[in-house]
């Protein structure tokens, strides 16, 4: 047990952070029936126009956090964030960027990209969430916004899942529809290496690890929340329904 009050060591704030893996997204019903292949294409659908809305969101809500960070080394790593997600044309190369490889999953999985862009599958409750989000970066310390990123040390592991399952269990995605995911392992392994040593660095103090923590812990809302608007919209299986209350966030925060 740690002495209430003392700062906690980089390695113990460390686990404490990875601790909050808990409440992740992967464990929610909705994300058990995509990633076990219980899902409808409805389903599959659904959430992937829904998530679009996050996908847009991510480099405006890093240009907030670059528009209000004071510290050039760290603006000029944060800045490749924005060109992963937009894409860029320089110098001769020219990549298309994650949103482009999100429309792609969308046109996969047999949606229009017209449909998509429109988006007029978004659900009311998946918008207030992901606007949460940008606003939060827009206006919290840009610190506490970089560690609102930290969700992603556990997103390598449910990108990795849907390569692993969605081929055998969606045979009637194109194959070529799900390179966003593997083009996201590195890329997010490479973003937490840069948000925890912001995070570990700044937050020094038990009260400001604290803070940390809750912050962390309302970006994994974030991600719930939307899962649970989803859930909602298009429905879950009895069994995912069962296993992920097992693991409600509640519990395990
Ligand atoms: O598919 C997912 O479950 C998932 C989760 C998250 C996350 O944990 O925030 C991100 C992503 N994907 C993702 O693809 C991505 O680019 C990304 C950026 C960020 C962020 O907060 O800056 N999170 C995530």
């Amino acid at each position: 047990m740690s002495t209430p009050g003392l700062a906690w060591s980089r390695e113990e704030f460390e686990a404490r952070l990875r601790e909050r893996g808990r409440s992740y997204h992967i464990h929610h019903p909705f994300n058990l029936m995509l990633n076990r292949g219980r899902a409808s294409p409805e389903q599959v659908r659904g959430w992937v126009a829904n998530r679009f809305l996050y996908q847009v969101a991510i480099p405006i809500k890093d240009a907030a956090i670059l528009a209000n960070c004071p510290d050039r080394d760290v603006r000029r790593s944060w800045i490749q964030r924005i060109l992963d997600h937009d894409g860029f044309e320089i110098g001769g190369i020219n990549d298309p960027g994650g949103i482009e490889a999100w429309l792609r999953l969308g046109e996969a999985t047999g949606l229009s990209r017209e449909e998509i862009l429109d988006e007029r599958h978004a659900i009311p409750a998946v918008r207030f969430a992901v606007d949460h989000y940008v606003h939060f970066a827009r206006r919290a310390p840009w610190q506490e916004a970089v560690c609102s990123s930290l969700t992603e040390l556990f997103a390598p592991e449910i990108h990795k899942q849907r390569l692993a399952t969605w081929p055998e269990h969606y045979p009637w995605i194109a194959r070529d529809g799900l390179q966003y995911f593997r083009n996201r392992v590195s890329q997010a392994r490479r973003d937490v290496e840069q948000g925890l040593e912001v995070t570990l660095s700044w937050f020094t103090t038990r009260a400001q690890q604290q803070r940390a923590l809750d912050v962390l812990q309302m970006k994994l809302d974030i991600l719930w929340a939307m899962n649970d608007a989803m859930a909602l919209r298009y429905g879950v299986d009895p069994q995912s329904a069962a296993e992920g209350l097992a693991r409600a966030p509640q519990e395990a925060a």
